[in-house]
């Protein structure tokens, strides 16, 4: 088994191996899904699209954005693509104007900003917002960095080292920390009661004539069973600066204690099922890393835990009630004392859908009618032509006020209503006049109902929408809710897989001889003083979920045994680079390292300032452009290198079996433009020996670049001049800048191929926003990382691509899709 894993990682030409490398990049860029998700929160995209009356054009949402001095509808655009792709918002395309309109979804339902707390929290919404916000803060996630380091050396939580203190004494103290995390606890604790209370209220306050809710935070939780339950005296326990924060609640006080007889805890917390299929058991898992992270001996309890937990403390009875919440599985739903809940949730779609479908008739009929009625009348008191002018306006006019988004560009009137015009004129000239007004009238009648028909349904569909704000108790609902946490948390995935190649786990595991215990894991950690087994258990606890890792329990001593899969394959350390590159390894390791790296990692938290600000992006503004801060920073210049040399090793060997004789058929010469330490180059050499190679880059990066046989390194500057050869090879250099310096870099290439037989071969991501590719996801997620990273920097789509070529003088291409995350364009100068 270890030998086949370690054999696929030369064999990387087959199928599955992609699916492998893809589900890999997934996950390291999974916290980009995270960001998003935060970044149209702190713009307000949910609460625009929810509110308007329809779908809205990009330009329209970038308007809307409040406190925007300058909205940046192309940066937008690009976080619009992966959230709609995420199906957070719909886009679809305006049939007359071509142009994209976006709208709201059940999912963005979970997202909308929160009104100020009132003591009637009945006109508040169900909202994640707040929660997403809080667990997105760089307060909150950038504690997750260091957790290899926490597995390593034990001590303070690092939510706790970097505070300085326990998150909720540091609450105390600052303000904004405190009504983030009030606010967050809040939004949760509506969507928990309310669930808590349709699921099991009765069962749960049955006898109960006071209830304390110990560390309740502003009360709201308390607030809820007291408003269900009035008998109930309630009281909201917490910290002084919690309760100084509280809205009064009717019913609600602050002191208490639970009596011996007939009393009870009731605990509302995660019961972690590892390998549960419930939909809110990934997060679950994913939860409690977070508790690594913030909080120094916290964590999210199996009910073996929780039992241990209770016996401890003097509770020897206890139940536990799943629901469909974070805080408890969905299981419960179907165990309903009658029907299965499906069932009722069938019977009741079906019988709307029959009930509006005869409304619709009937109203339809009875406007046709009156109308037919009207038009008799009318026909014979008034002057049939008077009647068919007016006729007409009417229909003009109607019909112009019902497409608004549309005809009003026209220069005079929508086209089809002018027609439609010009055949009732002709046709009143033809047939008898009355018959025609009678037929018009009615037609008119019926096609304006049906447009409204098709406008009440958007609108409906939009209250819909708004109305499954408070309707939380149906499956489809807690799949929203769940698919968001999802989301918000998507980051701990990335973060987690930092940790276990900063930890080296995938190299323990692959070069053990079988599966190993945590302790045996533990131990082998290098530079570790201190390794903590337990923490170490958690975040392998999540990566065996994402089948990472394996683990089996060993069937004489009952331990856990974990072992590596073919997806850790792909997290090995890289050796030292050297000139025989075979000698190396196919990984990855290097760019999520560089990718989850807080240099990286951090500008993506300024994405919705940059989209309402414009000027540099994230990157740029913190740390100059960034191949100018390698230049100055050689930590930051070995980690840059380091992880393009890793992705060139991969693609060049998936380039070079998928299309290699065709793409240097008649090449002698190749310079790579923007080539790295040269690893690129070195391949192609390598399989194309007569190939004469140049790597072609910034003397700082050439200055790292080991000597290859058959590579000469060149230093320059590609916006000035590039070196001459048959053929230039550019991989992942044109995503880095904007369109006027591509195409300035793209003539220089031109410049220095010959004009027959010449060729560039560019190898970056062609962009399919809705494509079914295994590396179509991660090409969208890498735009937005562009946006983050690189000012004008994007990855481009094959018509982005086509319009850069163009402008170049580059009248032909074609495209070859190779199974890497990048494309192959070839670009002929004639
Ligand atoms: C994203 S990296 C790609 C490296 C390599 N092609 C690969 O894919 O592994 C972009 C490269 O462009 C180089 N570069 C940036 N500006 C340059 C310039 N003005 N002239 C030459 N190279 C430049 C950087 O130093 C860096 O090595």
């Amino acid at each position: 088994m270890a030998a086949a894993v370690k054999g696929a990682i030369l064999a990387i030409d087959n199928e599955a191996s992609f699916q492998d490398q893809a589900e890999i990049w997934k996950y390291m860029l999974n916290f980009g899904d995270s960001m998003a998700l935060k970044c149209a929160v702190e713009l307000r995209l949910p609460d625009i699209l929810h509110s308007a009356d329809g779908p809205m054009t990009l330009s329209e949402i970038a308007a809307a954005i409040p406190d925007a001095p300058s909205p940046q509808a192309s940066h937008l655009f690009r976080v619009l693509r992966l959230l709609v792709r995420r199906k957070i918002f719909t886009s679809q395309e305006d049939k007359v104007s071509g142009e994209t309109l976006y709208g709201p979804t059940k999912l963005s339902s979970w997202l909308l900003h929160e009104p100020a707390p009132t003591s009637d929290s009945d006109a508040s919404i169900m909202t994640l917002a707040p929660m997403l916000i809080s667990e997105n803060h760089p307060w909150h996630a950038n504690p997750w960095h260091k957790l290899s380091e926490f597995i390593r050396e034990g001590g303070l939580a690092p939510l706790e080292k970097e505070l300085g203190c326990l998150q909720f004494d540091f609450a105390a103290k600052n303000p904004l920390y405190n009504k983030l995390l009030n606010n967050a606890m809040a939004c949760t604790a509506r969507i928990t009661i309310r669930t808590l209370l349709s699921h099991c209220g009765d069962d749960l306050f049955n006898g109960i004539g006071s209830v304390v809710d110990v560390g309740g935070g502003t009360g709201r939780f308390i607030s809820e069973i007291v408003k269900s339950y009035p008998h109930i005296k309630g009281i909201n326990f917490d910290r002084p600066h919690v309760i100084s924060t509280a809205p009064a609640y009717p019913g609600v006080t602050h002191v208490g204690a639970i009596p011996e007889k007939g009393g009870k805890v009731i605990i509302v917390d995660i019961v972690v099922e590892a390998d549960g299929k419930g939909v809110f058991d990934d997060t679950g898992v994913v939860f409690d890393v977070l508790m690594l992270a913030h909080n120094t001996g916290g964590k999210e309890r199996t009910e073996k835990e929780w039992k241990s937990l209770l016996d401890q403390s003097g509770f020897p009875r206890y139940k536990i009630t799943k629901i469909p919440a974070l805080q408890s599985y969905p299981k419960c739903q179907f165990h309903h004392p009658f029907v299965h809940v499906r069932v009722v949730v069938v019977v009741v779609v079906v019988v709307v859908v029959v009930v509006v479908v005869v409304v619709v008739v009937v109203v339809v009929a009875a406007v046709a009618v009156a109308v037919v009625v009207v038009g008799v009348v009318v026909v014979h008191v008034v002057h049939v032509r008077v009647v068919v002018v007016v006729a007409v306006v009417v229909v003009v006019v109607v019909v112009a006020l019902m497409n608004p988004k549309c005809q009003f560009h026209h220069p005079f009137v929508h086209v089809r209503v002018v027609v439609v015009a010009v055949v009732v004129v002709v046709v009143v000239h033809v047939v008898h006049v009355r018959v025609v007004v009678v037929v018009a009238a009615a037609v008119v009648a019926v096609v304006v109902v049906v447009l409204n028909m098709d406008k009440r349904k958007e609108k409906t569909m939009a209250s819909a929408v708004k109305g499954a704000i408070l309707a939380i108790d149906n499956e489809a609902s807690f799949q929203d809710q769940a698919e968001i946490w999802k989301y918000m948390l998507n980051f701990g995935d990335s973060m987690a897989l930092k940790c276990a190649v900063e930890l080296r786990l995938p190299d323990i595991l692959h070069s053990a001889d079988g599966p190993m215990t945590l302790s045996e894991i533990a131990a082998a950690i290098p530079n570790a003083p201190s390794p903590q087994a337990s923490h170490l258990f958690r975040v392998l606890r999540l990566l065996v979920r994402r089948k990472i890792f394996t683990s089996e329990e060993d069937k004489v001593s009952g331990e856990t045994l974990y072992g590596p899969t073919k997806l850790s394959s792909w997290l090995l350390h890289e050796p030292a680079p050297t000139s025989d590159s075979d000698a190396s390894i196919m990984t990855l390791a290097p760019m999520l390292i560089m990718e989850n790296h807080p240099w990286h990692v951090d500008p993506w938290h300024k994405l919705s300032e940059f989209i309402r600000e414009g000027g540099l992006a994230p990157f740029e503004k913190e740390h100059g452009y960034m191949f100018d801060f390698a230049a100055k920073n050689p930590l930051y210049n070995k980690l840059l290198n380091n992880a393009m040399a890793c992705t060139a090793r991969i693609t060049i060997r998936t380039l070079l079996s998928h299309c290699g004789d065709d793409l240097f058929n008649g090449v002698g010469s190749v310079v790579d433009v923007g080539g790295g330490t040269g690893r690129f180059i070195s391949e192609i050499v390598k399989s194309y020996p007569h190939i004469k190679g140049i790597n072609f880059d910034r003397s700082h990066v050439i200055s790292t670049a080991p000597a290859y046989p058959g590579v000469t390194h060149v230093g320059g500057d590609m916006f000035q001049e590039v070196p001459s050869a048959d053929a230039v090879v550019t991989k992942w250099v044109l995503h880095d800048w904007g369109d006027e310096l591509c195409v300035k870099l793209l003539k220089n290439c031109r410049k220095a191929i010959p004009e027959k037989g010449g060729k560039v071969i560019i190898v970056d991501i062609v962009v399919e926003a809705d494509g079914k590719g295994v590396f179509d996801d991660t090409g969208v997620v890498f735009d937005v990382l562009m946006l983050a990273h690189n000012t004008g920097g994007k990855e481009r789509t094959e018509k982005e691509w086509k319009s850069l070529l163009d402008q170049s003088g580059f009248p032909r291409y074609k495209i070859t899709k190779i199974p890497a995350l990048q494309s192959v364009i070839e670009a002929y100068p004639n």
